[in-house]
């Protein structure tokens, strides 16, 4: 017989995303959906899942006491809200999560199964029941370059990032595009004329992007046509959230502890991309190993790692957002050895932010969960 899931946070930007992969990918074959919502309980669940009755409360532990399984793309505050009463009510079931929220916790596996299949294994056959998607720059570049790591290559590396506006959610993408719209319009009349001078067109974008009219609710400041060099938190001491959350969850996914630890770190930027975040990374190999032996590795690593050769044109058409977006290839291209020496690596990888970063490691999970993968 089919289980029983709770899904909470389902319409939601990543929710939807998940929902559509689930469907793409005969999910909803293998379990009773019972869909929540945490602001509209007794409303119609979605109409694609008929027979799925009605919206249930999401904050009522009763009912999602009665679910063996319960998958939230819902936010960190729902986590926060809800998990925490859930297990104190004696909740036995599988928790998996979009969330940041509960990552971290002893008692929690940061789930990316192409990547960490055993470490999640190892974590079911000791009674762990809490799973949570990783930080989507974490999960994406574990997809491109995890090759390397598999074969214990990497000494240490460093990842520069190109993050879209997607990842602070649908208003941020919103306001992006709004702030394009409004620069376009401000020096509309000089673009259609060809003999307008380039410099009179930058004077007025610069003037409206500086004069405080732009929408920046959600960015804080313009984001079109500018990059914003810092993302998530400022954690006092030089560093920003999203840069640590790069060495971290990397080390806890690959279930690496203490003089294990690969030393990562980053420098994390947000750009008007829309929902592809890029990288570039410099790695030290622990050894010289030849490029088509690297480029054999992270082929060989999982399905979705494409090796994008080393070339202008290559690159341009394959290694962007733009190039990307809405498919689950993780391309990983400009690939060459530093001057620095033979052990140094450049690489850059673009992943969609919603699929790996987000939305696929969630239903793999549930698949896994269900015992069917
Ligand atoms: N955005 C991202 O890039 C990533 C996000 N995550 C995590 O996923 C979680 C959710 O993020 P995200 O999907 O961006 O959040 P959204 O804001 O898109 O959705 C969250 C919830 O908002 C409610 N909501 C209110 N108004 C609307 C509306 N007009 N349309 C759709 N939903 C609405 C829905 O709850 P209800 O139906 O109950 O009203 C929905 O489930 C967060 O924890 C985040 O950390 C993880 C990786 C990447
Ligand atoms: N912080 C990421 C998006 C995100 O939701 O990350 P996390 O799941 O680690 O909170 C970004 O802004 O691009």
């Amino acid at each position: 017989m089919a289980q029983a899931v709770g899904l909470v946070g389902w319409r939601g930007m990543v929710g939807s995303v998940l929902m559509q992969r689930m469907r793409d990918e005969g999910d909803f074959n293998l379990i009773e959906p019972v869909f929540f919502s945490t602001s509209n309980a007794g409303g119609n669940a979605p109409e694609w899942a008929p027979g799925a009755g009605k919206l249930q409360n999401a904050f009522d532990i009763e009912a999602l006491r009665k679910l063996p399984i319960i998958v939230t793309a819902q936010g960190g505050d729902y986590t926060t809200e809800v998990y925490g009463k859930l297990r104190e009510a004696g909740w036995d079931g599988i928790w998996i999560d979009a969330a940041s929220t509960l990552r971290m916790k002893d008692d929690a596996i940061i789930i990316l199964d192409p990547v960490n299949r055993n470490v999640i294994d190892a974590g079911l056959k000791n009674g762990i029941k809490t799973f949570a998607g990783g930080n989507c720059t974490v999960s994406c570049m574990l997809m491109g370059l995890g090759g390397l790591f598999q074969n214990g290559l990497v000494e240490w590396m460093t990842a520069m990032t190109y993050q879209a506006a997607s990842g602070g959610g649908a208003q941020h993408m919103r306001e992006l595009l709004t702030q394009f719209g409004l620069i376009n319009g401000q020096v509309r009349t000089l673009l259609d004329d060809p003999s307008s001078a380039i410099l009179d067109i930058d004077r007025g974008v610069l003037a409206l992007q500086q004069g405080g009219t732009l929408p920046t609710e959600h960015f804080g400041v313009p984001l079109a046509g500018n990059l914003i060099p810092w993302i998530d938190k400022d954690l006092g001491d030089g560093m920003s959230r999203e840069e640590w959350k790069g060495g971290a969850e990397t080390n806890k996914i690959l279930g690496r502890t203490g003089a294990d630890i690969i030393p990562i770190d980053s420098l994390c930027v947000r750009i008007g991309a829309m929902r592809c975040h890029s990288q570039a990374l410099t790695i030290k190999l622990k050894r010289d190993v030849p490029l088509d032996e690297i480029e054999d590795m992270l082929r060989a690593a999982n399905p979705w790692a494409k090796v994008v050769p080393n070339t202008r044109e290559a690159s341009m058409r394959d290694l962007t957002p733009v190039a990307v977006t809405g498919t689950l290839q993780i391309p990983v291209g400009r690939l060459r050895k530093l001057a620095m020496g033979p052990e140094y690596l450049s690489a850059f990888t673009v992943g969609d932010q919603l699929l790996w970063g987000a939305a696929e490691p969630l239903r793999r999970m549930l698949r896994i969960a269900l015992g069917e993968a």
